[in-house]
């Protein structure tokens, strides 16, 4: 198959970037000096740029700028910086204070109805409870003084993740809802989702987090998702008015000019598809050290950020980071995430397509349910045509040869499908327009099973052992969560035997690690049930909502008998 790719014609936006604040590049200069002081062991560098001021930027810059320097990097010692921070800085998790969810209850009404064994069912109620640890509200002094917190003010609660991860993120909080939804929190839902819409009515879309240094860029984008999920327990029509505006300006934000890439195939038919593209060309101000000296292998300024770009833009698409975005899988300089259209980014648009048309039927704007209708029926088609490998029965992600290089066309390559086996090959599942012809289902279904991906433990991320923590042996609940979810929409009986299977294994990892540390994983280790997950740049995480979202998801759809055991 022959297929011509063409880029923005003028390439116009290509080089947009979404300045930072003062404050960001003071508390990153803070950071680097941390780092020569305190070394490499234990050291997160997130947390001096999640500190919060205790007087101005000037009166705290004049006094880090006074601090007595040693050597040829201007060391400071570890007595003066400790003291330094202490007089300087509140503590990185104050300025969201703890909150008590004005809905949560013990034990809900109607909670997990099918769980019947009662170990699984006091263990579900203790995930349940977690809620609580995880809920947050926006400290006043950040509503007061804005300028002393990289925490963005927000008018609703929030549910954290988890550990370092301690402000709101984009898609983490899809399934943190779903949890939600589960434990029949319906205000503390959609509280969540009011959040995500004054990020897009603040900034223009959702960011990534709820930071000054996340502001550069978004995350997988589920909002329409969580209006649905919402929607569909609740009936909010409200929620829907509310959300559907902002809904279309998110879709606006992902069809332009920097991340809308067209390919024209053989005869001559446009599909438009869209990529990552953080606005930001820099080392990321949450580990600006440690993305300099990855760029340090680049002699020019362009190529540097370049590089940068798709650094933060492997950040953006929530798979940070992954050999799905390198060009060399053993080189992590080889970083092209931009140069790349990714299956799941189409399948997220896609769904927000559908749930807008589904949207605007509830309010009975017609003119948007039939131009929203036929953009879904347009990407499908895309998705079908520029990811959709027949042999191997899954979509695979498209490498752009020229890269983000301004051109008007070239030529489309088979073999610049990525064919390496990742979870996210198996996404467009997830969505019921895929469900319509039974034997395609069943061929993916196939491929998934002999695809080496299904492991004792769980879906792997991948299968390629690259040290990064989207990649084997991880396992992540988000990813887990899509695939049964989809095999189970199929409607085949054996795809749901194979979703239930999964999901009983996840169920029992979860649990089982749960056990042995007293708490819920990031992530975990697909190959051996009970383990927590590793890899990547940061210490593994817990908390941790997207885990507890996706178990307690599981449980109310599958139940869990009396007399199965839960033990690995
Ligand atoms: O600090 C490094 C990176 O941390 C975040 O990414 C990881 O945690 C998020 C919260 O659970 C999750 O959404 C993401 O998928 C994880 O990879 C953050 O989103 C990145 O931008 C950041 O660079």
């Amino acid at each position: 198959m022959s297929l011509t790719t063409s880029l923005s014609p003028n390439c116009s936006g290509t080089d947009t970037v979404v300045a930072t604040t003062p404050l960001v590049t003071f508390l990153v200069r803070v950071q680097e000096t941390a780092l020569g002081t305190f070394g490499e062991e234990d050291f997160d560098p997130k947390l001096y740029v999640d500190l919060s001021l205790k007087f101005n930027l000037s009166k705290t810059q004049k006094a880090f700028d006074e601090l007595p320097r040693s050597g040829e990097n201007g060391t400071v010692s570890v007595e003066d910086l400790k003291v330094f921070i202490a007089t300087y800085f509140d503590d990185a998790a104050d300025d969201l204070v703890y909150y008590d969810p004005v809905d949560f209850v013990p034990e809900p009404e109607g909670f997990l109805p099918k769980v019947k064994n009662p170990e699984v069912r006091s263990w579900a109620l203790e995930v349940h409870a977690l809620w609580k640890n995880l809920s947050r509200k926006v400290s006043d002094g950040v509503l007061e003084h804005s300028e002393l917190h990289t925490l963005l003010p927000l008018p609703e609660a929030v549910v954290v993740p988890g550990s370092r991860f301690r402000e709101v993120y984009y898609w983490d909080s899809y399934w943190v809802i779903r949890g939600l939804l589960a434990s029949k929190m319906y205000e503390t839902a959609k509280a969540i989702v009011t959040n995500l819409i004054f990020h897009v009515d603040t900034y223009g879309y959702v960011l990534n987090g709820g930071r000054a240094y996340y502001t550069n860029r978004s995350q997988p984008p589920l909002l329409s998702a969580m209006v649905y999920e919402i929607y569909n327990r609740t009936c909010d029509v409200e929620l829907v008015r509310k959300a559907l505006p902002a809904l279309l300006k998110e879709h606006a934000f992902w069809n332009s000019e920097i991340h809308k890439v067209t390919i024209q195939d053989a005869q001559g038919c446009n599909h438009n598809l869209s990529r990552y593209y953080a606005m930001w060309n820099k080392p990321r101000p949450e580990r600006s050290r440690k993305d300099k000296e990855a760029a340090s292998k680049f002699l020019g300024n362009s190529e540097k950020q370049q590089f940068y770009r798709d650094v933060a833009s492997a950040a953006e698409s929530g798979w940070d980071f992954s050999t799905r975005w390198m060009r060399n899988t053993s080189e992590f300089s080889t970083m092209s995430t931009t140069s790349i259209l990714p299956v799941d980014l189409n399948v997220y648009i896609l769904k927000m397509e559908l749930d807008i048309a589904f949207f605007a039927n509830v309010l009975g704007n017609k003119s948007t349910v039939e131009s929203f209708l036929e953009a879904a029926e347009a990407r499908k088609n895309a998705i079908n045509s520029v990811f959709w490998n027949d042999e191997m029965g899954q979509w695979l992600d498209y490498r752009l040869t020229n890269g983000t290089i301004c051109k008007e066309s070239e030529t489309w390559q088979a073999c610049n499908q990525n064919q390496n086996a990742y979870a996210s090959n198996f996404i467009p599942l997830w969505i019921d327009l895929f469900h319509a012809d039974a034997a395609l289902v069943e061929n993916v279904m196939r491929s998934f099973q002999s695809s080496g991906l299904v492991h004792a433990a769980g879906i792997a991320t991948s299968l390629i052992n690259s040290g990064h923590q989207w990649d084997f042996p991880n396992g992540w609940a988000p990813l887990q969560h899509m695939i049964v979810e989809g095999l189970l929409r199929s409607g085949l009986k054996e795809a749901r035997s194979l979703a239930e299977d999964i999901a009983v294994r996840w169920i029992k990892t979860n649990y089982v690690g749960y056990k042995k540390t007293g708490a819920m994983h990031e992530k975990y280790n697909v190959q051996k049930c009970g383990e927590f997950g590793g890899g990547g740049f940061y210490k593994p995480q817990t908390g941790f909502g997207w885990s507890n979202g996706v178990v307690l998801t599981f449980l109310e759809e599958f139940g869990w008998p009396e007399d199965l055991s839960i033990g690995c």
